[in-house]
């Protein structure tokens, strides 16, 4: 059976996430497109030679009956009115990153989507397919360094463009740690604190860059965060296991060695498309085969989109209040509480 994909957002991820459906991974068609945009729809069935019908909104194309899923690639705010409408029409549903910029909106999914009945959705946090996240994770669930205790993480990008703000630091780039690290662990989160170091010369005026960002869970584990947009030297993902009885480092980006002019060299990536390449492939190739063997998906949920957002929203107060903010989920509703193991899976 091949999944019938309906695509909303044909924008830089939507681009990439076709060219893999289309070219890479097996048993996914695009059949339908859609962009506020609509030049920029027509290109894309041009340029992948898509066989499908270019629609003017997001509600005709959820409408439409060869659509079996749809993929969420749109702007942020645009993300939740095209889910709900997912839901509605009983299609499957793969989101970017943020499922809904607010927790109240991500709420109304999770409620829409118990009210379904089955999982429909599935959020793009890619970073859980990584295999060193994987392996991060497979030796922290076998106690190789027995209870983590802290984490030290980096979440470097060489550089941002002037439209990314101080509260973007956390809502479009610190939000991958916030899903990562309480997967990692298995503990969710109790409150977080912002404290803004020393300006780089290298930020925009409107633009706190860096940021340091602690977390704590409830079991006590604390985390810090260094979010730094125009590090200049490139793309850098880091992340810092301390345990009871040792320390896990998330694997480095393999790389030749160089030793030239008196100088051990490896490359650093620059751009989070090479970075996450294999994740994004394996998500979405997940979220294919878990449908067709399952007939749900398999990956984050919206209760992880949920997590996010107010973990995210507390963030962004503590950015404005500088005080350590709690952070409240509620009790996680039993539907979401039969999620398989991706690393098990993968
Ligand atoms: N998982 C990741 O690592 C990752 C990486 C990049 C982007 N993202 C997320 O993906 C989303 C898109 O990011 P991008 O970099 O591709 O942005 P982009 O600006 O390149 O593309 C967004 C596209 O959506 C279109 N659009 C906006 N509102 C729309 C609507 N209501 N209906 C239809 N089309 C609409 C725009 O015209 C544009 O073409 C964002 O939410 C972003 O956070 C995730
Ligand atoms: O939207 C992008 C993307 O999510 C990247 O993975 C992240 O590193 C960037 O900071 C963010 O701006």
């Amino acid at each position: 059976m091949t999944l019938k994909f309906g695509v909303v957002g044909t924008g830089a991820i939507g681009k990439e996430h076709i060219k893999r459906i289309t070219s890479s991974l097996c048993g996914g068609e695009i059949v339908a497109v859609t962009d506020v945009n609509q030049l920029a729809a027509e290109q894309v069935v041009e340029q992948f030679g898509l066989n499908a019908v270019v629609y003017p909104d997001d509600k005709s194309l959820v409408a439409a009956e060869n659509v079996d899923a749809v993929l969420v690639t749109s702007w942020g705010p645009a993300h939740e009115q095209s889910v709900l409408a997912a839901i509605e029409a009983g299609k499957y549903v793969f989101c970017e990153k943020p499922l809904a910029t607010t927790a109240e909106g991500c709420m109304k999914i999770v409620e829409a989507e118990m009210k379904h009945g089955k999982r429909l959705v599935q959020v793009g946090f890619m970073r859980r397919y990584d295999s060193g996240y994987v392996q991060l994770k497979e030796a922290i669930d076998t106690h190789t360094i027995g209870e983590p205790l802290m984490i030290r993480c980096a979440h470097r990008n060489a550089k941002v463009d002037a439209n990314y703000t101080t509260e973007m630091a956390i809502s479009d780039t610190l939000v991958h740690e916030i899903d990562v690290l309480h997967w990692l662990v298995g503990d969710d989160y109790k409150s977080v604190q912002v404290v803004f170091p020393k300006r780089t010369k290298h930020a925009l005026d409107h633009l706190q860059d860096p940021q340091i960002i602690m977390m704590e869970t409830n079991s006590g584990i604390t985390i810090h965060v260094e979010v730094f947009v125009n590090c200049q030297y490139g793309y850098d993902i880091q992340c810092e296991v301390i345990g009871e009885e040792g320390v896990a480092n998330l694997p480095e980006v393999p790389s030749v060695i160089t030793r030239k002019n008196a100088t051990l060299g490896a490359s650093i990536l620059t751009d989070w498309k090479q970075r996450f390449m294999d994740a994004y492939d394996k998500e979405l190739q997940d979220f294919m085969d878990s449908i067709k063997t399952t007939g749900e998906p398999n990956g984050p949920t919206s209760w992880d989109g949920y997590i996010v957002a107010v973990t995210s929203d507390a963030c962004l107060k503590a950015q404005q209040t500088g005080n350590k903010e709690s952070v409240t989920l509620g009790e996680k509703p039993a539907f979401y509480k039969n999620e398989k193991e991706i690393s098990k899976t993968v």
